[in-house]
């Protein structure tokens, strides 16, 4: 399959954009873990969450989905069974690493595995602290690539510094933790995105957060809860740019998610000189949220890297179009883990936008983008990635030229319906 995007006119009115990804997948795992009934409202249907209902329902838990409204019955820290069959993560890295982190804890034996690209991704960062707090993980690759095996095992804890600042590494050991006696902690050198610390504190685990530490104490009874889920800023950050960069357009994006720990992309689209406005600030469900008014305005190159990192890493391939279309140079540095993330996305936007015409080219951490070259009609490569997917889209929203980009498909893993927001905007596309 393949889709033609053909330009647009100015993106205008209001647009709200699905569920939060990881806030998704963690109402799930925490609502199963708990005692009690969780209600989850504005739940991301895309596949990666999908994915982690369907594990939770082979770990013996009553989830109904109906749309956006999601219904666990949670069986308690010691409530989960044996699966009968294989737990298939799909495409959802979150799902693999965050449920290792639940299964390292369990009495019963478990199996693992993923898609082509989550089969190639790095699972040792989890496994080598599950390990150390006494899991029994076997698995490709000395135990770091998928299928894993999750044998039983009694957890100790233990406080993990963390080489990398990944919320899935530091969420995976703090959910082990549960079921460890005494205080779990990880230090991470940068803080990534908190929204585990924030639901397991509200669904009644002691947690305490000190800088770049978060400590959780074993064996807590968790209460069911209702869970609220804002719109994904990763999924806004393409309307974000898009409006950006489509002369004319004034655009507003309603309830978006905006935690601290995931906003580096607005901060860096305000220092490229955008036109970005918060309104209507408030907090749902323990996590901050707006609208966000977006209207077109030239931008600058800037550049990117240090602890911001970690707060836009998903939002760095429509960062790079935001760049392609500003005057001067920007410059991506500090952002290694791109390359192992569905697919290598330094890569990914290098290759795939030259055919674009843009000139970007890859560094050791990052890229560069030399901005200002007027991008042209073309056939570009999803390579199978949700988010190199929409970046293209959103670069033919302003090239010059008919732009197809092949094996768009993958967009449903975290934005089903972003086909039919194009459309509601008036977007030329054709084909999905
Ligand atoms: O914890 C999460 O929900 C996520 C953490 C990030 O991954 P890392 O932990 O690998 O940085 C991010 O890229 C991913 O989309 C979602
Ligand atoms: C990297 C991503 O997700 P995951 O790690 O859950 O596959 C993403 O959504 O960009």
């Amino acid at each position: 399959m393949s889709v033609t995007i053909e330009g647009a006119g100015p993106l205008t009115g209001e647009i709200t954009v699905p569920g939060d990804k990881s806030v998704s997948h963690r109402a799930v795992l925490l609502g199963s873990l708990a005692n009690g009934e969780t209600r989850i409202s504005g739940f991301l249907t895309g596949e990666d969450c999908l994915s982690t209902v369907s594990c939770m329902q082979k770990l013996g838990v009553p989830v109904q989905v109906n749309g956006s409204d999601v219904t666990v019955n949670g069986v308690g820290l010691e409530g989960l069974r044996e699966p009968e069959d294989i737990l298939d993560c799909g495409n959802s890295g979150t799902t693999a690493r965050l449920l290792l982190g639940v299964l390292a804890g369990q009495p019963f034996y478990s199996v693992m595995t993923g898609d082509s690209s989550l089969r190639k991704r790095p699972m040792g960062r989890v496994t080598k602290p599950l390990k150390q707090m006494g899991a029994e993980i076997l698995g490709r690759d000395d135990g770091k690539l998928l299928p894993l095996s999750v044998l039983h095992g009694r957890l100790r804890p233990i406080h993990y510094n963390s080489p990398v600042a990944s919320a899935q590494v530091k969420s995976a050991v703090l959910l082990a933790g549960l079921f460890a006696d005494g205080v779990t902690a990880v230090t991470e050198p940068e803080k990534s995105r908190d929204h585990s610390e924030r639901m397991l504190a509200a669904f009644g685990a002691e947690v305490e957060v000190d800088g770049n530490t978060v400590r959780v104490h074993g064996k807590p009874k968790l209460q069911g809860q209702t869970v609220r889920v804002p719109g994904d800023i990763s999924s806004a950050a393409f309307f974000l740019v898009a409006a950006s960069i489509v002369p004319g357009s004034d655009l507003l994006v309603k309830n978006v998610g905006v935690n601290p720990t995931r906003t580096g992309v607005l901060e860096v689209l305000k220092d490229m000189g955008a036109d970005l406005e918060l309104v209507n600030e408030r907090v749902e469900s323990g996590e901050p949220v707006a609208d966000i008014r977006v209207r077109a305005k030239e931008l600058q190159g800037v550049e990117i890297g240090g602890d911001i990192v970690p707060r836009l890493i998903d939002e760095l391939p429509v960062l790079a179009v935001a760049a392609m279309f500003a005057k001067g140079k920007t410059v991506v540095r500090d952002a290694a883990e791109l390359k192992v993330k569905e697919t290598d996305r330094i890569a990914a936007v290098v290759e795939e936008f030259d055919k674009l015409g843009a000139a970007v080219t890859a560094t050791e951490d990052g890229f560069v983008v030399e901005g200002g070259r007027p991008l042209s009609g073309a056939i570009a490569h999803s390579r199978g990635d949700h988010r190199i997917a929409m970046s293209l889209c959103v670069a033919a929203l302003a090239a010059q030229g008919a732009v197809t980009v092949e094996e768009p498909e993958s967009v449903a893993i975290s934005y089903p319906n972003f086909w039919d927001t194009l459309q509601e905007l008036g977007c030329r596309v054709s084909g999905f």
